[in-house]
């Protein structure tokens, strides 16, 4: 992969992941800088040797790549400051990893970034499973097109949509999911322990049968999620019966509800920031 000097405006969980993910498959530390105002997640970047800088402008200046990762809200208050402090983004390549912040929303807070990408990651880029929806406008060059492409597929799979209004969807879909998949598993081990198990072995028990799930959709790809489902649901037996409380539930309305819950934050959150 092209190596490229990238400078990370916050470090929060998102950029950690990334960057953690990145120094996992050999990125050279030194190319990678992080800006943040918390001297504590600065000390704990420069010991994984990765270069730390209190000033966004004279990062930003210095990178080939600048990848825009403080949350929403704080997203103009940036960019206003890097622009205020006359960084020249027209040859470099912008990365926003905020949701709901359009393109255009981007290009009006950075008039002189011209080459800018979408990317809507997720956590598990921490250990090289993330999900990454990517957008950008069809004038990307084709070159920063697939340097974004490859930087993420470093830490994970990658995905690009043709409309940056999927963007929504990829964020209920992916970036926010590991939190419904934990929040499961979080009520599954509450319940396990109320059995009298004790946390490690209920977590053992569950993180490991999510494993097992997920590779063998992964692994499966011609069998259903559907077909999967019904083959551990023996007739009359202990899954269906746990089923059948899920449809009591109404669970898929549920899951249903939340995913619209999610878009609708998104979409929410293009308009205020
Ligand atoms: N968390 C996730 O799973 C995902 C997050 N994202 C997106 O990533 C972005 C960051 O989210 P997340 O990592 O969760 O948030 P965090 O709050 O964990 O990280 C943001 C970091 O930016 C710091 N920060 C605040 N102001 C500035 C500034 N002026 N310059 C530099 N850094 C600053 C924050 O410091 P302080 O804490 O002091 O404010 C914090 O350390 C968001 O836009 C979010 O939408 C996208 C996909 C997934
Ligand atoms: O919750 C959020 O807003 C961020 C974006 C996707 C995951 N976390």
């Amino acid at each position: 992969m092209q190596q490229k000097s990238i400078c990370f405006i916050g470090g929060g969980n998102m950029a950690q992941a990334i960057i953690l993910g990145l120094l996992k498959t050999g990125y050279p530390p030194h190319l990678i800088t992080v800006c943040d105002p918390n001297a504590d997640k600065l000390f704990y970047f420069a010991k994984q040797g990765v270069q730390t800088q209190p000033n966004n402008a004279v990062a930003a200046q210095q990178a080939d790549v600048v990848l825009l990762a403080v949350k929403p809200q704080l997203m103009a208050e940036v960019c206003q400051h890097l622009t205020q402090s006359a960084v020249d983004f027209s040859h470099k390549l912008v990365i926003s990893i905020a949701a709901g912040i359009s393109l255009a929303r981007l290009s009006a807070l950075l008039p002189s970034a011209t080459q800018v990408v979408r990317i809507m990651p997720n956590t598990p880029a921490l250990v090289s499973e993330g999900m990454a929806g990517l957008y950008a406008s069809p004038s990307l060059d084709i070159e920063l097109k697939t340097f974004a492409e490859n930087l993420l597929s470093a830490v994970g799979k990658t995905c690009w949509v043709e409309k940056e209004e999927h963007m929504h969807t990829v964020t209920a879909a992916s970036g926010s999911s590991p939190a419904y998949f934990f929040l499961l598993m979080e009520a599954m081990q509450n319940a396990i322990t109320d059995l009298g198990f004790d946390q490690e072995t209920a977590r053992l028990l569950i993180q490991q049968s999510a494993l097992g799930a997920a590779k063998m959709v992964i692994e499966n790809p011609e069998i259903s999620l559907t077909t999967l489902r019904e083959n551990v649901t023996s007739k009359g037996g202990t899954t269906a019966a746990a089923l059948d409380i899920f449809a009591q539930h109404d669970l898929s309305t549920t899951v249903q509800q939340a995913i619209h819950a999610c878009i609708q934050r998104s979409q929410e959150m293009e308009t205020l920031f």
